[in-house]
């Protein structure tokens, strides 16, 4: 979990991702157009990957992502990607398990990771001396279809109460993953299965590690309701293009800007 630690800053500056390329090391982003008291390294899990030139809808452009290794430590690569491999095992059991309980073949969301985007971050929250004053990160929902989650046991999770509106701490538990259910599977579920908000908080003595595994399908995807579901019931959402969602999300997540963030509640069909 401490890998992050170990880039000197000469390693984490030739590493830095940029407006193009959102893998590799930054410190900078913006959760909901507020700074958030971390750093990360981000790496595509399957190479090679590709997503739109930009966030235009009629700009057909794509280019190639690629990971950005560090020299060192020399060994990183070659455990983040065995690491990766078994993860995806796990995100494709679970995306089984899930498929039967909507009543559908276990295989039914297959065809949809085939040209796969997802990605794994390592977290670093430092200590911060004023914990009451910022987040580690801010309150959001994961964009992709389901986010496996490793965390140290120093805590600092929090997710949503649904009924009362309550931030709840998720108190790590030893050698277990966190499982979040993310936007695309709300969406493909026309509502079955939610998203859950979260938040990181901070803590003023302890730096904390954590490594979400990002399970995203295909950019080129269409993200809609299955037909299956909706059968006698109207889509409750429409039809998105992930690419260009996640690369509109992206550039807002890069620098505060004037905008509200995108959501899949801008896809939601009016009742
Ligand atoms: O660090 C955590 O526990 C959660 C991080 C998170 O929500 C994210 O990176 O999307
Ligand atoms: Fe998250």
């Amino acid at each position: 979990m401490q890998e992050l630690g170990l880039f000197s800053m000469e390693e984490k500056r030739k590493v830095s991702r940029d407006e193009v390329n959102p893998f590799g090391y930054f410190d900078t982003e913006h959760t909901k157009n507020v700074r958030d008291w971390k750093e990360v390294f981000d790496f595509v899990v399957r190479t090679p990957a590709f997503g739109p030139a930009s966030d235009d809808p009629d700009d057909k452009e794509l280019i190639e992502l690629t990971n950005r290794w560090p020299q060192y430590p020399p060994e990183l690569r070659e455990v983040c990607e065995e690491y990766a491999r078994e993860t995806e095992k796990l995100a494709f059991k679970l995306m089984g398990l899930i498929s039967l309980s909507l009543g559908l073949p276990e295989n039914r969301f297959n065809l949809f990771f085939e040209e796969s985007t997802s990605s794994v971050r390592f977290n670093h929250y430092p200590p911060c001396p004023v914990p009451h004053l910022a987040l580690g990160v801010g309150h959001h929902k994961d964009v992709g279809a389901l986010t496996i989650l490793a965390q140290d046991d120093v805590g600092g999770l929090e997710v949503k109460r649904k009924t009362d509106g309550e931030w709840v701490r998720v108190k790590p538990t030893p050698d277990a993953y966190i499982i979040n259910v993310g936007d695309i599977i709300q969406a493909w579920s026309n509502d079955t299965y939610e998203s859950v908000e979260h938040r990181v908080i901070l803590n003023s003595e302890r730096e904390r590690f954590s490594i979400p595994f990002f399970f995203n399908p295909a950019h080129h995807l269409w993200v809609q309701p299955l037909e299956e579901l909706t059968k006698g019931e109207k889509p409750k959402y429409r039809a998105y293009n992930l690419g260009k969602f996640l690369a509109t999300k992206k550039r807002s997540n890069l620098k505060k800007l004037g905008v509200e963030n995108l959501q899949i509640s801008h896809f939601k069909v009016s009742e």
